[in-house]
């Protein structure tokens, strides 16, 4: 059995350095005569992030941020990048992939795929308020307005027949918490009986995943997860994230968000119906991947990862 430690606060996470794969400056230079974006004038790591190696550059013509991927696949990213171009052309908020003089923005450097993004402005908000909240809810409806133009798929690694999985494999549970986990996915099995909309969603917009200048909405980045599942899935994700203080829901910064999220798609009967048993599948969601990336971290003695509390989400689960 794994005990794991009990945060209640997401800034206690367990957070190292992750940049996975160094590149040097005669790497990045030899890279940018790709495109025409001016000649390099500086590049540094960027220790945020858990999955890939990120870096900002500076050349003679903007900033942008290069990710090297180290997990995705060249197979993969293409669903990425072409629903990257598609929200950029519908004026979406969100860091255009740059292209290079042959129109490709997918690249290989240091034996890994990679590609060159806008950088957007800012930083993310540490504390959201009602009005982060309200401008993150039109966005999200402005994503799922453009979305349903695109006819691009991508399963959801992590979604509901995921958990459902799950539910044989639990040693790495305490018994209590095998509970809690097992009477929650019993409810969730509603969700099937319901017709909720469907489409491409981001999946993972947690507040670290927005970008604000000034408190005006920059543009998300960190699409990775993006899949086709319920569009009331990000919502529930962006509630549960973004709309509290500690174990503490603010009705104020819901109602902002649903508000603002429904003058670009209104919610049908059903998803009103669904929210509560939604937000429970997110949380669900991120406390099994987080407690499967614990035991991974602690399996393999892996050192330059982040990974966040799975605890927070169990508590989370016992509040809704
Ligand atoms: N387009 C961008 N513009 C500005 N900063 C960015 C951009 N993309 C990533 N970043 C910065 O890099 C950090 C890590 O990026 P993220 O996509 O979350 O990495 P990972 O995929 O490894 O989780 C972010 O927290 C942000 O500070
Ligand atoms: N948002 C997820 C973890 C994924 O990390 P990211 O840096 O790729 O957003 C969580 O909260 O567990």
């Amino acid at each position: 059995m794994l005990l794991l430690p009990f945060f209640d606060d997401s800034d206690e996470n367990l957070n190292l350095m992750s940049v996975f794969t160094p590149i040097t400056e005669a790497q990045l230079h030899e890279f940018l005569f790709r495109y025409s974006l001016g000649q390099l004038i500086s590049f540094s790591g960027i220790e945020a992030g858990t999955d890939n190696s990120n870096f900002f550059v500076t050349t003679t013509q903007g900033e942008y941020v290069l990710t090297l991927f180290e997990n995705l696949t060249d197979r993969e990213l293409p669903f990425f990048l072409n629903l990257g171009d598609h929200l950029k052309a519908r004026n979406c908020k969100i860091a255009q992939p740059m292209h290079d003089k042959a129109g490709d923005a997918l690249q290989v450097l240091a034996d890994k795929p990679a590609v060159l993004f806008e950088k957007l402005a800012g930083r993310h908000v540490v504390v959201p308020s009602q009005d982060h909240c309200s401008q993150m809810g039109r966005a999200m409806g402005e994503f799922h307005t453009a979305v349903q133009e695109l006819s691009i798929e991508r399963r959801n690694p992590f979604g509901l027949n995921w958990l459902m999985a799950h539910r044989q494999y639990q040693h790495w549970m305490e018994t209590e918490d095998h509970e809690l986990f097992n009477k929650t996915l019993d409810q969730l099995e509603q969700l099937n009986d319901m017709d909720l909309p469907t489409g491409i969603i981001h999946a993972d917009l947690f507040h670290d995943n927005a970008l604000f200048k000034d408190d005006h909405l920059s543009g998300v980045i960190d699409w990775y997860f993006a899949c086709n599942d319920y569009l009331l899935l990000d919502l529930a994700i962006m509630i549960n994230d973004w709309c509290r203080h500690g174990l503490t829901f603010d009705q104020n910064r819901i109602d902002a968000m649903i508000h603002s999220y429904q003058s670009k798609r209104r919610l049908t009967a059903d998803e009103r119906r669904a929210m509560v048993l939604m937000r429970k599948l997110a949380v669900c969601r991120f406390w099994l991947s987080r407690t499967l990336a614990w035991n991974d971290l602690k399996d393999r003695q892996l050192e330059q990862v982040t990974v966040k509390s799975p605890n927070e989400m169990k508590a989370l689960l016992k509040i809704l």
